[in-house]
């Protein structure tokens, strides 16, 4: 028993749980197996005639109370329910065996030996004992219990002089503690079993949130190398990763890809007029906005400093060319307010389109030529490679 009455609680309910089946079960095979020991009653030839339907009809109730239990346990496997069915049945189960032994002894021409009234003692209670559940104190009692209605049997049934009845009971309290003391062992394992399988499955919980909160920091950890701290979008590693993954696509599938390159007009003045803080908060701006006017495929990254790249995978110039003059709009109708003071920023859009088998870094040059030559061109402009 364990010391823990919340732990011994929770075994008995676990083991009942657990063991709710195989008890439903239980029922069946006892309720057959009585069935077996009632037709083969019937070929007893030594049980006295008149006694017969007597004998039969009481060792029917046996499977019959078992079908019922196994019917009712299916029906609401609760603890109490299986608890109360056990109960039943193993009171049920005693009353009749005495019963018959009874019957043995006084309807048939060869009674009962207390041999065999001392195995069927033990036999029961080392059934009752395992199969049911019981905490210890409740084990120990109905093993008295079992014992005790065997000796009043004995003494009732067969006249024993005063010595041999005293070994013979000492014997059957021997038999009885012996058959005691191997289900404590067997609840004993039980028990240790158990607890080392809570035990193990508080470890496996404990490793498995471990493990997730591994993969969770790794995910972040990925997420961070991956993104720009101050704008939240892809910086330039991540892009060229996707750039590289998107080329291979466009060779492979001959479809066309673009990239669009922009820089913030005149960035300089921002930060040395307004500050540091107001710089950063226009290049959050900026990201936003441009984030809105994107497809879900288009890819947008933070190249460095105030210099931005987005790849358009199945555009081509054209395409790429429109893309930047919706974005170089919404830069020049766009304000943010500072302290009073309109904030206006404008930028410089370079675009070029992929060349079959021309080298990543052909394109984000031409691309980075175009937008330098917007810049030339007076800025907030969009020039495309064929422009240059
Ligand atoms: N606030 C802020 N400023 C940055 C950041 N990264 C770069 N800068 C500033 O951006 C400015 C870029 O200036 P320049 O390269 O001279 O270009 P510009 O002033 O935008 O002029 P043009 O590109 O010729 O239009 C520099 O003053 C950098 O300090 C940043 O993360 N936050």
């Amino acid at each position: 028993m364990f010391k823990d009455q919340e732990m011994e609680q929770r075994y008995l309910t676990d083991r009942f749980l657990v063991d709710h089946l195989s008890i439903a079960r239980a029922f069946i095979v006892f309720s057959l197996f009585y069935s077996i020991f009632v037709m083969v009653d019937l070929q007893l030839t030594f049980i006295e005639p008149k006694y017969f339907q007597f004998s039969i009809a009481q060792k029917m109730v046996v499977p019959i109370v078992g079908l019922l239990c196994f019917f009712y346990v299916n029906k609401n496997v609760s603890v109490r329910a299986l608890d109360q069915a056990v109960f039943v049945y193993a009171v049920v189960f005693v009353i009749n065996l005495f019963l018959s032994f009874y019957g043995y002894t006084h309807w048939t021409t060869e009674p009962v030996t207390l041999l065999e009234i001392t195995m069927a003692s033990v036999f029961v209670n080392l059934l009752i004992s395992i199969y049911a559940p019981l905490r210890l104190h409740h084990q120990l009692l109905t093993t008295l219990f079992i014992a005790l209605m065997t000796i009043v049997f004995v003494r009732h049934e067969i006249h024993l002089s005063g010595s041999k009845s005293s070994f013979c009971f000492a014997f059957l309290m021997i038999a009885n503690g012996f058959a005691w003391s191997i289900t404590v062992t067997i609840h004993r394992n039980f028990r240790r079993y158990w607890a080392n399988k809570q035990e193990r499955d508080i470890d496996n919980h404990r490793l498995r949130q471990e493990i997730q909160q591994r993969e969770r920091l790794e995910i972040d950890l990925k997420r961070l190398a991956m993104t720009d701290t101050l704008t939240n979008i892809d910086n330039r590693r991540s892009f060229m990763e996707h750039l590289h993954r998107e080329v291979k696509r466009a060779q492979r599938q001959h479809n066309p890809l673009s990239v669009i390159n922009f820089d913030i007009d005149l960035f300089k003045h921002i930060n040395d007029e307004f500050g540091h803080d107001v710089g950063d908060r226009v290049l959050v701006d900026v990201s936003r906005l441009v984030e809105e006017r994107l497809r879900e495929s288009d890819i947008f990254g933070r190249m460095g400093g105030e210099e931005f790249a987005i790849l358009i995978p199945d555009g081509d110039l054209e395409d790429a060319r429109k893309l930047a003059e919706i974005l170089r709009q919404a830069f020049h109708h766009h304000s943010t307010l500072h302290q009073d003071k309109i904030l206006k920023v404008t930028a410089s859009f370079g675009v070029a389109q992929f060349k079959i088998n021309e080298h990543i870094d052909d394109l984000l040059k031409r691309a980075d030529q175009a937008m330098y030559k917007a810049k030339n061109a007076g800025r907030d402009c969009v020039k495309t490679q064929q422009q240059l």
